[in-house]
């Protein structure tokens, strides 16, 4: 992941957003296989599932209890930030679990995976029941209040297996989740391509399925009035290359 910047997020505050709906509701991803109801969204390459009820609100409060108290989140200088050449504290805390031996590098840091908690490895079995994909790697997230953000970026380190999805579960406070295509980033626009968002609730999962990281930016931008913590957990799949 290559942040690069993490307060550019701050121009998207003022505008209007489209929601757009899958109006033939058919299944981006034709193995997921479940009783849930599963919002489709496909634009422009933007291929996106999203479950508002893949937890429980009982299970989602437990989940939420229990990470709390288990992860570990990276301090010192590897919760820090570097963005065009100066250091900041990131706006969140952040931590990696997965198989042995598995890294995740950020900017400029490569991180081992700690081994998995009791928690973490159930979301991700729960996960695994629900769609045909195994996951070997998890970031979590936590954003302290409405304060925490996290930047602009596309997941699309090449060690990530491109026919996986990044299944992202959500606990705790609700956030705006925002997506932009990598064609209306820069001033001299040469299309004009709307942005989406998406509200990520608690107990959700959203699956940001091929080829959304390699067109789509993503971002989860300041929400100042809305200010409990949230955690969020991304499932991935990293391939030695
Ligand atoms: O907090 C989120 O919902 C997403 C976090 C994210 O984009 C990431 O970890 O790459
Ligand atoms: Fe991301």
């Amino acid at each position: 992941m290559n942040i690069q910047n993490e307060s550019n997020i701050k121009r998207f505050r003022k505008r209007k957003w489209n929601e757009i709906t899958d109006k033939d509701n058919i299944p981006i991803c034709d193995k997921v296989h479940s009783e849930l109801n599963w919002k489709i969204i496909k634009y422009e390459n933007l291929n996106l599932s999203y479950c508002s009820t893949f937890l429980s609100s009982c299970d989602s409060q437990r989940f939420f209890t229990e990470l709390e108290k288990e992860v570990k989140y990276l301090s010192g200088d590897l919760a820090k930030v570097r963005v065009y050449g100066k250091w900041h504290n990131l706006p969140r805390q952040q931590a990696a679990y997965g198989d042995i031996g598995l890294t995740y590098k950020f900017s400029g840091f490569t991180i081992p995976a700690l081994s998995w908690t009791s928690t973490v490895l159930e979301l991700k079995t729960r996960l695994e029941e629900l769609i045909p994909y195994k996951f070997n790697f998890c970031l979590i997230n936590r954003y302290r209040n409405g304060t925490d953000s996290i930047g602009e970026h596309r997941d699309d380190e090449k060690e990530l297996d491109n026919e996986t999805p990044i299944a992202s579960i959500s606990l705790g406070q609700h956030r705006d989740f925002v997506f932009r295509h990598k064609d209306c980033r820069s001033k001299n626009l040469t299309r004009k391509i709307e942005p989406y968002k998406i509200l990520l609730e608690n107990g959700s999962v959203l699956l940001m399925n091929p080829p959304t990281n390699t067109y789509w930016y993503h971002s989860l931008p300041v929400r100042k009035k809305l200010p409990g913590i949230r955690i969020n957990l991304t499932y991935r799949r990293i391939v030695s290359k």
